[in-house]
């Protein structure tokens, strides 16, 4: 070919590149149109309220999900729609109470006869971060797999076991007590500086400690560090991209796309991550020959006589409480996680809203519950701390405003459909309670906004005014909605554990120190992003001892103390 002839080739070449792009173009467009028309109008959820654009289509939805911006998006769309809201095609998100029961609660497992709602699974794009598949972690199994793992591991979180790991909490809340002392002294080094301290940080410290102590038999070592434990470290960012990996993963052939794009060193890194937990689990069942001295007890005690080699996927042994040992090192890595980062959450809310200005009155009160239980710091443990009734109100009040577990957790509906809230949803449909939304709902709350830990004692009051304020103003509040350890079969295992580990902070730590905020950070738990849970920014506090730490002393002579060292 002459190269005149090849140069009137080109563009015609072109041309029909152009014509077969656009051509797709509409094609994908028009498709679009009518798959949006279909949802908006003709889908079997199509009379469910809900923005125009997030019925029509999921990218909507997932944007907000990539945003994290989701459980203030969706506490939004409830304030203006109700109870429930189409928030994508196919998924709907509830703050109703009886929604609470019709989508988490037990319905028995669908072998069975039942129709339990199925659990979503974590979307990855690709295999790379499924481990020791077919094994699966209690958090994410099927119904049938669920009971054998709560069997496994529900003794330990039985009130005898919990009573058994009260040394282990004491010792590494005072390991937290001396190193924030030393702060409060000016002598601190580790997350902080001089008295200003970042007390989020601290209470990752904790938590991931003691949880991992209950865990390995062994502690991550954050508190001695005064830093992270690099396998803690990972935790953060992991959440951020698992989340963001899900949202990917939703768009139809995307996720193998991201999965062959992941940069490797991201799936090496994750693959190290497990392999840590494989190696700290060994080590802890290896330990059983040859017990180290002073030996704790820890949940392993509960669950190590479960495990058997080899028992996954043996269908007879789903009725029993088996794990495999696969089974196990997935869930030591579950239980790390969700004993640790959820409790630190609830602490740093409990420091961020007692301390407003506005709370002073409840923060004298939680002190006055105390001096009245306690006579000093020594004397405050764990069992005392169930007659604090203001306190575990605060912590209440702290879980409904901040509730640690805010994203909606979605379950399935099963094939032939189920009734929610009174009204029919087909089976497939994507279901969830907003929690955040929930707790915030005028429909629900008197002043949904206050922080008025008295709500939760207006059951056991008769309304009087109070030093706390009028209980009886909350008397309507609709308190069978706040169930921030969800509900049913699946709600959170170690919700006793948690609390009793919160209530012992707080009052320590309230005790023996003034917590102020730092300005600038009025606005820290509006702020936050979720991936999975809270993207927490550091919590800057300054702390100071208080000078009167015994019931005995004079409280008009701490007042003055109080100035004199201000
Ligand atoms: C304030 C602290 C905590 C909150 C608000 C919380 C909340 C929750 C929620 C809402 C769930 C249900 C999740 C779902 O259905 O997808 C859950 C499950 C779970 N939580 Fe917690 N949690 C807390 C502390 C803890 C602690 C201390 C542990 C253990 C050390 C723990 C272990 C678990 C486990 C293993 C599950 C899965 C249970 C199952 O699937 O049967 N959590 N938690």
């Amino acid at each position: 070919m002459t190269s005149a002839g090849m140069a009137s080739e080109m563009p015609r070449s072109l041309d029909i590149v152009y014509v077969v792009c656009g051509g797709l173009f509409l094609t994908i467009l028009l498709l679009a149109l009518c798959q949006s028309i279909y949802n908006i109008f003709f889908h079997p959820l199509a009379s469910y309220p809900g923005p125009l654009h997030y019925r029509a289509c999921e990218l909507p939805r997932l944007f907000q999900e990539w945003r994290g911006n989701t459980v203030h998006r969706w506490a939004e769309l409830h304030d203006k729609y109700g109870d429930v809201v189409r928030i994508a095609p196919n998924q709907l998100s509830y703050i109703s109470v009886s929604a609470w029961r019709d989508i988490y609660g037990a319905r028995g497992t669908l072998k069975s006869g039942g129709n339990e709602m199925l659990k979503e699974e974590l979307v990855f794009p690709g295999d790379d971060f499924e481990f020791f598949h077919p094994a699966k972690p209690m958090i994410s199994c099927d119904g049938v797999n669920h009971t054998r793992h709560r069997r496994a591991v529900g003794n330990a979180f039985s009130d005898r076991a919990l009573r058994a790991y009260e040394p282990v909490l004491v010792q590494y809340i005072n390991k937290m007590m001396d190193r924030l002392q030393q702060h409060a002294d000016g002598t601190g080094h580790g997350s902080g500086l001089g008295n200003a301290v970042n007390i989020m940080d601290w209470f990752h410290f904790v938590m991931f400690d003691i949880t991992s102590a209950l865990v390995f038999g062994k502690s991550f070592g954050n508190l001695d560090n005064g830093r992270y434990h690099p396998w803690v470290a990972r935790v953060f960012p992991g959440m951020k991209l698992i989340a963001w990996s899900m949202v990917v993963a939703a768009i139809p052939g995307l996720g193998r796309l991201v999965s062959w794009l992941l940069p490797k060193r991201m799936v090496t890194e994750a693959k190290r991550h497990m392999q840590s937990i494989v190696d700290m689990t060994e080590s802890r069942r290896t330990s059983i020959l040859n017990p180290p001295p002073h030996r704790h007890a820890d949940f392993m005690d509960y669950i190590l006589p479960n495990i058997k080699d080899g028992s996954h996927g043996r269908q007879e042994q789903h009725k029993e409480s088996v794990l495999s040992t696969e089974e196990l090192y997935l869930n030591s890595q579950l239980l790390c996680i969700a004993g640790s980062e959820t409790t630190a959450s609830l602490l740093a809310g409990a420091v961020y809203f007692l301390s407003r200005p506005e709370s002073a009155q409840h923060k004298d009160r939680l002190l006055s519950e105390l001096r009245d239980i306690f006579a000093s710091e020594d004397d405050i443990t764990p069992h005392r701390l169930n007659k604090a009734m203001h306190l575990t109100a605060v912590l209440h009040e702290c879980l409904r405003l901040y509730p640690p577990g805010a994203i909606n957790m979605p379950r399935t509906v099963p094939p032939g459909g189920a009734s929610i809230d009174g009204r029919y949803v087909p089976g497939g449909a994507i279901v969830g309670i907003a929690q955040y939304a929930a707790y915030r709902s005028a429909t629900h709350w008197t002043d949904p906004l206050v922080f008025a830990p008295e709500r939760w004692l207006a059951g056991t009051n008769t309304g009087n005014k109070d030093s706390a304020g009028d209980v009886g103003r909350y008397a309507n509040d609709r308190r069978e909605v706040f169930k921030p350890f969800s509900y049913g079969p699946r709600n959170c295992i170690g919700q006793n554990l948690a609390m009793a580990e919160c209530r012992l902070i707080v009052a320590r730590l309230f005790w023996r120190f003034e917590v102020e905020v730092l300005p600038g950070q009025e606005d820290w738990v509006y702020n936050q992003r979720t991936y999975l849970s809270w993207e927490k920014p550091p919590l800057m506090v300054k702390l100071r001892r208080r000078q009167c730490l015994r019931r005995t002393d004079d409280i008009s002579n701490c007042a003055k103390a109080k100035n004199i060292t201000n």
